[in-house]
């Protein structure tokens, strides 16, 4: 059955803080960039994952990006990252990096190289502890449109979410993006094979959000009707949901959970927020939403 989602008592305690905890607590959720001039992607995606509640946020540059990066970030942190080796190391001698976003604004070519290092330090998917997950958008997606396959080798069994765009999504699988126009296949049921087939969580965007994960759980948000958040069609909306489902798993939520209860923030922000909304409004939003919700 195919989970309406909708904000519950359950959805509230999960995004509140305890009394006792401190930053380490929550979770710190590193944002890898692309090349100067490229970052706005990545640092919308980390100002969204801080805004929903992980305790450090960190944007990884390439050293030519950092000046840019550093003129524009305050709460959020900054290092420099060179390339996979570098990451790998960093990975493997901070274990309290526990969610990795790849993607917004990262470019091709370093995706290419960044995906792979990323996917082999990221925790099993169904471990008891919550491990590392990974989400992967945008750029990390598009960047293996050649060879799926390579991907969603490395992708079986991680603790990962995919948010690709009906773009993206038609690059890694294309059989079922056109049955998916077809009509042969629901958004539903297109998600769920795609779920299937690499092994991870898919987030399908769109006025239509349709989430799997790949033992099988669907879930669906619908922003139409009465729902309707229109104005999340403007460049980096989608950066930023990929920051707060971030930011969710940084707080130990499952991949499944973070996508769905990220969906749900998303729109309500841009609801919230109304007619003019651009993609820096909804991280600010985000507070309000939650306020809204008794968090
Ligand atoms: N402020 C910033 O820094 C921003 C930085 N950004 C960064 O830019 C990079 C490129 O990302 P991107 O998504 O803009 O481009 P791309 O990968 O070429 O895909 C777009 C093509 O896919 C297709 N398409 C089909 N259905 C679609 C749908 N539902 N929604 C959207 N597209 C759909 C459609 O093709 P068509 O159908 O028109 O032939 C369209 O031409 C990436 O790193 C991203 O993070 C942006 O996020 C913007 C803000
Ligand atoms: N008409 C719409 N109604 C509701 N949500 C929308 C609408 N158009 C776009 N969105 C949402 O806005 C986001 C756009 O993401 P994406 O296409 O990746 O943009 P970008 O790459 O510019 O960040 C997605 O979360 C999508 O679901």
């Amino acid at each position: 059955m195919t989970l309406q989602i909708a904000p519950d008592t359950a959805l509230r305690d999960r995004l509140a803080k305890r009394e006792e905890a401190h930053k380490y607590s929550y979770g710190h959720a590193v944002v890898l960039a692309g090349g100067p001039g490229k970052g706005g992607a990545a640092r919308l995606a980390a100002r969204a994952a801080l805004r929903v509640g992980a305790g450090l946020v960190t944007v990884l540059a390439p050293q030519a990006a950092m000046a840019e990066h550093a003129a524009q970030l305050t709460a959020v942190m900054l290092s420099p990252l060179a390339d996979g080796y570098a990451l790998r190391g960093m990975l493997q001698g901070d274990r309290r990096i526990n969610a990795i976003l790849l993607g917004p604004g990262l470019g091709l070519q370093r995706a290419r190289e960044m995906v792979p290092a990323a996917l082999a330090c990221a925790a099993q998917a169904g471990d008891d502890a919550p491990g590392r997950a990974l989400v992967l958008d945008a750029d990390a997606l598009s960047a293996f449109a050649e060879e799926p396959q390579t991907l969603f080798q490395a992708l079986r069994g991680r603790a990962a979410v995919l948010t690709p765009h009906l773009g993206e999504f038609a690059r890694l699988f294309p059989d079922l993006a056109a049955q998916l126009r077809d009509g042969a296949l629901t958004r539903v049921e297109a998600t769920r094979h795609a779920a299937d087939r690499c092994g991870a969580t898919v987030l399908l965007k769109g006025a239509e959000t349709a989430i799997a994960a790949p033992d099988g759980q669907t879930a669906l948000h619908r922003a139409v009707g009465d729902m309707a958040a229109p104005w999340l069609a403007t460049a980096g909306s989608g950066d930023v949901l990929a920051g707060i489902v971030t930011g969710l798993v940084a707080r130990g939520l499952s991949p499944f959970e973070a996508a769905g209860t990220g969906a749900w923030l998303h729109a309500a922000a841009a609801r919230s927020f109304g007619p003019g909304l651009i993609a820096e409004d909804l991280p600010e939003q985000i507070p309000q939403v939650l306020r809204d919700i008794g968090v």
